[in-house]
């Protein structure tokens, strides 16, 4: 389903009720701060109201949307650290970088998710304008943020009934 047919910020609360005690990186690219710090808001404020302690969410900074990988990395191969939230918006221009950047951070990230066996979550946006990034960081389409958030929470309540 597209974006534009829902919003990224809904969710239900059930069965969300894990996350207390799990300590969560969130890894947040500089590029476009306007979008990826509205992008941390919503993932922060997100995992706050499901029970998460301020003090068990560590927040980091890599240069761009590509570096979320090796900094997705550094934070999982930490013990002390449950799950990481990969934040980052790569908006087209006029070259196949963008192409290039978006095929590396989804595949180096799913990478990470296998190496150590814990959730690493995918929240790049990968929009085509400015508008589009910001209709989905925040604006009427909600925040990927919540969506990262939401999705680290349940991978984790995922785990515990293995
Ligand atoms: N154009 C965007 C970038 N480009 C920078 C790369 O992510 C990377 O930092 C650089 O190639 C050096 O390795 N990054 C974004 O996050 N968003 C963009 O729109
Ligand atoms: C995704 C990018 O790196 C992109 O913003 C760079 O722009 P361009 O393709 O015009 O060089």
């Amino acid at each position: 389903m597209a974006t534009s047919l829902k919003s990224l910020s809904d969710y239900s609360s059930k069965n969300l009720q894990g996350a207390k005690d799990k300590v969560f990186a969130i890894v947040v690219s500089e590029w476009n701060d306007t979008v990826t710090e509205a992008l941390y808001e919503g993932a922060y404020e997100t995992l706050l109201q499901n029970g998460v302690k301020k003090e068990n969410i560590v927040k980091r900074y890599v240069p761009g949307s590509y570096e979320l990988t090796l900094g997705a990395q550094w934070m999982a191969e930490r013990d002390d650290i449950d799950a990481v939230i990969c934040l980052g918006c790569v908006i087209q221009g006029e070259t196949r970088h963008f192409d290039f950047i978006c095929d590396a951070v989804a595949n180096g990230i799913t990478n990470v998710n296998l190496k150590y066996n814990k959730p690493v979550i995918f929240g790049v946006l990968t929009p085509d304008t400015m508008k589009q990034a910001l209709d989905r960081a925040g604006g009427k389409h909600g925040n990927k943020g919540d969506e990262a958030a939401i999705t680290a929470v349940k991978m984790l309540g995922l785990k515990e009934t293995l």
